[in-house]
């Protein structure tokens, strides 16, 4: 027994992380007949509890509320589809953190929920205050385990799924890594069901073509898919985070990809970028204004030089916004180039639009690109 740890600390030292972030699909924790798998999940807290104890910050973000539901209670067929979502994930959230309750405990550990919905991360202050929270729960040698609120997060209200969810929070902690475990290796450069595919190790940059190769079809109990999976993955690596997809049904996933010798695929992060650029990249739901630039300008700023926007190169305000809100940036073709708070509003810009010599627009400590 003794050596066996001693083994694992070892293993888990290797990529030397200490804060991350672990993302747990519906279908790790769920039985193929739908039932919450109790031994997937408890073996998942035995390898938490052994990198929690390296001193390495665990927050964990784990679907599994609707599955859960489903084990409890039979729905009516006539019930829609949001409110059985809500009556089910309201009923299952219960016995899914009472699950990871019991099993941390047995490690003398304390896991806390916290229920979040996207709006939670619109406003500015309400951003820090949910950091906050996360902040002292991992002060306090505690273990987040966080899920959309589904009972009240509905429609348009959603997140695309918990990816995008743990993308948040990765960023939103400054996590060194997020491992997202679904149920293939990794994202395939093919079908995963058929013999040639093969798990794409790596992933540096934005890969053009990188969607061609995902199937849009998902496993039986997720929500967004991998396509949504990769597009957060190449978001987050591009704010500086390492992110990893790997199955989270194989035994001892986690101390072996912390290992480094497990076959999944892992996104390079590129450079750091400050707190505030990460909460701007992630809040294009909360953008008011529009702004049209010219190529020219649009060339300057994804340059990746330390570049303003200045009223020289926009040709357009498409939608009003005031001093302080966040606007999207988008070029002649319509695409979005990135994201920005406004050094003033839109009345001053209209009247600035072409002319050079005048005060950026948005300053490039608040310029978020997302190209
Ligand atoms: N190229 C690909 N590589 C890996 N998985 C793919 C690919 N194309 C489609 N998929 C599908 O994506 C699914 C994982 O996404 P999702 O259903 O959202 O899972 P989760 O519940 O883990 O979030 C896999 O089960 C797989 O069927
Ligand atoms: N919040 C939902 C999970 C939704 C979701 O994104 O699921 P998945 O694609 O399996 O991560 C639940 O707990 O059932």
């Amino acid at each position: 027994m003794v050596n066996c740890h001693i083994q694992t600390v070892e293993i888990i030292m290797k990529l030397g992380y200490k804060k991350i972030v672990v993302k747990v699909g519906s279908n790790v924790i769920t039985k193929e007949n739908g039932l919450p798998d109790e031994s997937r999940i408890k073996h998942l807290v035995n390898q938490l509890a052994d990198i929690k104890k390296q001193g390495i910050e665990v927050i964990l973000v784990s679907s599994g509320a609707v599955a859960s539901g489903r084990s409890l209670i039979k729905v009516s067929e006539k019930q829609d589809a949001v409110t059985t979502r809500q009556l089910l994930a309201a009923i299952g959230q219960v016995k899914l953190i009472n699950t990871y309750s019991s099993f941390f405990a047995t490690h003398a550990i304390q896991c806390a929920q916290v229920l979040v919905t996207k709006e939670d991360f619109r406003d500015r202050a309400h951003y820090l205050n949910m950091k906050n929270c996360l902040q002292i729960l991992l002060q306090n040698e505690v273990i987040p385990v966080v899920n959309e609120n589904d009972v009240v997060s509905v429609t348009e209200l959603m997140f695309t799924d918990n990816d995008e969810l743990a993308g948040l929070i990765a960023s939103m902690l400054n996590a060194d890594a997020l491992i997202i475990l679904s149920n293939v290796n990794g994202i395939y450069n093919g079908d995963p069901k058929l013999e040639g595919s093969a798990v794409i190790e790596e992933i540096n940059g934005s890969v053009a073509n990188l969607a061609s190769f995902i199937q849009t079809g998902k496993s039986q109990f997720g929500r967004g898919g991998m396509i949504t999976k990769s597009t957060m993955a190449q978001k987050v690596a591009k704010l500086g985070i390492t992110v990893h997809i790997a199955n989270g049904t194989k035994d001892d996933v986690l101390t072996s990809l912390l290992n480094n010798e497990l076959v999944h695929t892992r996104f390079v992060p590129e450079k750091s970028k400050s707190g505030k650029k990460k909460w701007i990249a992630h809040s294009e739901t909360a953008a008011t204004g529009v702004v049209k630039l010219n190529d020219g300008a649009k060339t300057v700023l994804t340059s990746g030089k330390a570049t303003s926007l200045l009223p020289v190169g926009i040709i357009e305000i498409q939608t009003d916004f005031l001093k302080g809100d966040i606007i999207k940036i988008i070029d002649e073709q319509h695409n979005l180039i990135g994201l920005g708070i406004a050094e003033y509003g839109s009345d001053k810009a209209r009247e600035r639009i072409g002319q050079k010599k005048q005060k950026a627009l948005v300053h490039y400590d608040y310029f978020y690109s997302a190209i």
